[in-house]
């Protein structure tokens, strides 16, 4: 198992909000989390990367316990982050947005570049754009190419449909289905329904900070499901 999170408690001073995640991810599996706003996906996220100090339980990940690791070396172990609303560099080119996720090793690496590239074909014709000159579409794409120039193992993807065109959320589900095939692990946490199901092996539902169903990725399609666990109303 690449990921194991164990009672994990964490919150905003003394707020608590995860009340207690447990999860596990194999190695290359594709884990959806879903759940509507507030319920603490994105707290998951940043409890999981180091962002924010894990209050109780343990995570382990790729055979080392990270609970109390700094968010810049769960980066080298293995760990990756694209964060929701994408915080990309507004003010450096698409080229630098790149160079700056490859700031881990000492110097830039032109075959990561070019394989990165070869992923994101629309990117290739960006490099010298400004990233706030971007679309919300194309910022996605370049905050997970940015991801995967640190060469994640496991990748934790927050909310990356937000505000995002049609076409552009399919070429990331094709994207991260070539990843998948290449080995790369990923928790993804969304409201996107058709997102999710496209993605997932299997999906958790988190309400109030607590894991508290399973689903499988088709049973997303049936709307009396998806209102029972999640209590989500499908369009
Ligand atoms: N910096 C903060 N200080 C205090 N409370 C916060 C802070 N950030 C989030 N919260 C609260 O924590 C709870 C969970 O928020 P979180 O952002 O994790 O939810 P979410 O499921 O990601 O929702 P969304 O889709 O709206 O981002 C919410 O009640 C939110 O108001």
């Amino acid at each position: 198992m690449i990921l194991e999170v164990d009672a994990l408690r964490s919150g905003y001073g003394r707020i608590p909000i995860l009340a207690g995640v447990t999860l596990g991810v194999e190695d290359g599996e594709f884990l959806g989390i879903l759940g509507h706003n507030g319920m603490g996906k994105t707290t998951l996220m940043n409890t999981l990367m180091g962002h924010l100090p894990a209050t109780g339980g343990t995570i382990r990940f790729d055979g080392q316990d990270i609970t109390g690791m700094p968010a810049h070396k769960r980066a080298l172990a293995g760990l990756g982050l694209v964060p929701q609303g994408r915080q990309i560099f507004p003010d450096l080119s698409v080229h630098e947005n790149l160079r700056m996720g490859m700031a881990g090793s000492t110097q830039e690496d032109p075959a990561l570049l070019d394989e990165i590239l070869e992923l994101f074909p629309r990117l290739q014709r960006l490099l010298d754009r400004r990233g706030g000159a971007l679309s919300g579409g194309e910022q996605q794409l370049l905050a997970l190419a940015r991801c995967l120039c640190a060469r994640p193992k496991l990748m934790l993807l927050d909310e990356p449909t937000e505000g995002i065109q049609p076409s552009i959320l399919e070429e990331i589900v094709d994207t991260l289905k070539t990843l998948r095939t290449r080995g790369l692990s990923l928790v993804l946490v969304e409201q996107n329904l058709d997102f999710i199901a496209a993605l997932s092996g299997r999906v958790l539902i988190i309400q109030k900070g607590a894991i508290t169903g399973e689903l499988m990725p088709q049973d997303l399609k049936n709307p009396e499901t998806v209102s029972e666990f999640v209590g989500m109303t499908t369009a």
